[in-house]
């Protein structure tokens, strides 16, 4: 089901004053200046988050220590980190299904509490790792009828839009099917399809490609960039698949040990292997070939994207054509 009942102070965390440490290494994150495309980054952030911090009962360091970022609207954002940096703590206080040990989220300048909590829920929509966490329900079409159903919505309406959020992640004709005996990546897409069905402004999605085949993978990539261009969504996505991250995202987050390392456009969060090294993030696959040929004294800018890399390619292949036909 699309909406768990997360009590919003449910978790238990006790006070505790923590001196500034921060390091944050804010990379400027103009968008992604090689499509030369602006991102309107002005006006209230329809997500905000402010010296976040977030400590698990019975461990001794947080698990989010003093995050602050940004997130405005209709933009694509990734969330990268090595396992355990904290993307699903974050990403579970975008829903307030996690208290703050101290600090606070803002969703559209207003600061999340208890009592705000259902209003900020119908704006922020998030989509867990494992959808046997979400999809409950004993049909696919009472799954995503499920948060319409909460939201008090009548009878017609709620039809409507399972209809409709059937018919955007293509599962049409699934609606009796139980979700225990669809594949994990059919799962997947009705865990989307009930947050689609509820309508958020902004949907998280935690590693929504992970355990899924190539073809699975594609799909719901393509899903989660029609759901931002077709539909206005906001996005934030975690993954630790870097390849696909250059497609996806126009803005880049990087967590490490629970702190945001840095902000800033693919291209500039690439071309930083000394903050990817920290992080214990990779290049993208295209652009450790790229940097292999500078290893080996060739004048190529590294590329991220398999278009770019064919750009570079052709130009260069041009130029040693030129050469020969010089000589
Ligand atoms: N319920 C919990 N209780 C105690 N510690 C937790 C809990 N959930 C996460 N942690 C710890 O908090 C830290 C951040 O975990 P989190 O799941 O947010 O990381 P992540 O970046 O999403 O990792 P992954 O990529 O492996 O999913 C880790 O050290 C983890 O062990």
């Amino acid at each position: 089901m699309s909406t768990p009942n997360f009590p919003y102070d449910s978790e238990e965390t006790e006070t505790f004053p923590k001196e500034s440490t921060d390091k944050t290494s804010q990379i400027s994150g103009t968008g992604s200046e090689k499509s030369g495309k602006t991102f309107k980054r002005s006006g209230i952030p329809v997500l905000e988050v402010k010296d976040l911090c977030h400590r698990y009962p019975h461990l001794d360091s947080n698990a989010l220590d003093r995050i602050n970022l940004k997130v405005f609207k209709g933009e694509r954002v990734a969330v990268l980190g090595a396992n355990g940096a904290g993307k699903s703590t974050l990403f579970k206080h975008l829903n307030g299904i996690l208290r703050p040990l101290s600090g606070e989220v803002l969703i559209k300048g207003e600061k999340m509490t208890k009592k705000n909590l259902r209003k900020c829920r119908e704006t922020v929509g998030i989509v867990f790792q494992d959808p046997d966490d979400q999809v409950l329900a004993p049909s696919v079409e009472e799954d995503i009828a499920f948060g319409p159903i909460n939201m008090g919505l009548p009878r017609n309406e709620v039809e409507r839009r399972v209809k409709e959020a059937l018919e955007m992640v293509g599962l049409t004709g699934f609606e009796e099917r139980a979700p225990h005996h669809l594949s994990g990546g059919q799962k997947k897409l009705v865990a989307i399809a009930g947050i689609l069905a509820m309508r958020p402004e902004v949907i998280v999605l935690d590693e929504p490609t992970a355990g899924l085949d190539p073809l699975s993978s594609a799909r719901v990539l393509e899903l989660i960039m029609k759901m931002n261009r077709k539909l206005g969504i906001t996005l934030l996505l975690s993954t630790h698949d870097v390849d696909v991250v250059p497609y996806f995202a126009e803005r880049v987050f990087v967590l490490h040990h629970g702190r945001l390392e840095a902000d800033g456009s693919p291209n500039e969060i690439f071309s930083d292997p000394d903050l990817l090294r920290k992080a214990h993030l990779r290049l993208p696959r295209v652009a450790e070939v790229f940097e292999m040929l500078q290893q080996k004294g060739l004048n190529v800018n590294i590329q991220i994207t398999a278009e770019e890399a064919r750009d570079e390619i052709l130009q260069l292949v041009s130029l040693g054509h030129q050469k020969v036909k010089l000589e």
